[in-house]
């Protein structure tokens, strides 16, 4: 049984064409297809209207570590709701743990260099942001498009790369069963070489978000 804020692999692999990344240091499930090339679209037109210079926690200095640009997609969309309608019947995760919904464009060159999207235990910002939701439960990121060159995740740990394709779903449990932050998720969104990149990004929280 998930607890507050976490799906489960049962869940997960109850969806048609759900597959789970062939690694026990991981719960790393891909999808094809969960979204539609119209959906995809109308999230593109979303994020390339609304975009601003992404941010990290626990800033290590280094200018180039995460060079896209984010988007708050605002909850009154059609377009969002019907992607939260898809991501709730998918995860079974209460909404209320949900942070908003994300949209990440990277142009030419640019990347987000390998991360944890756990906030560090330690850190110096993980007061400021879990002080009241908790930490993050799970990640569920969706490539909205195909990239002529570069772009993939790489999840170095356990050897896997993915590769964008329009519609296709990445998750990940950012936790060990036992509740502990689970470093085997470090992931790299590498460097876009031709084209552009579009993506969307959901994390979910031990607690109610906000
Ligand atoms: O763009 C990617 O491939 C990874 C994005 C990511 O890891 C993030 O936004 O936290
Ligand atoms: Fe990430």
């Amino acid at each position: 049984m998930a607890g507050p804020g976490e799906s489960s692999t049962d869940r997960l692999l109850a969806k048609a064409g759900m597959q789970r990344a062939p690694s026990a240091k991981i719960e790393l499930f891909q999808c094809r297809d969960f979204l539609s090339a119209e959906l995809c679209e109308e999230l593109i037109a979303l994020i390339d209207a609304g975009r601003r210079p992404s941010t990290i926690a626990d800033d290590n200095g280094d200018s180039y570590f995460r060079t896209s640009e984010t988007c708050d997609l605002s909850a009154s969309e059609p377009a969002v709701q019907r992607l939260e309608a898809m991501l709730l019947e998918l995860n079974g995760i209460d909404p209320a743990h949900g942070e908003p919904v994300q949209g990440q464009r990277y142009a030419v060159g640019q990347e987000f260099k390998a991360h944890t999207d756990y906030f560090a235990p330690d850190g110096l910002d993980f007061h400021k942001f879990c002080s009241v939701a908790g930490q993050r439960t799970w990640t569920f990121m969706i490539y909205l498009n195909e990239v002529v060159a570069g772009g993939a995740t790489r999840f170095k740990t356990v050897g896997k790369t993915f590769q964008p394709e329009a519609g296709k779903l990445l998750c990940w449990n950012n936790r060990r069963p036992d509740g502990s932050v689970n470093p085997n998720t470090l992931h790299h969104g590498m460097k876009v070489r031709k084209g552009v990149k579009y993506v969307i990004t959901k994390w979910y929280r031990e607690k109610e978000w906000g």
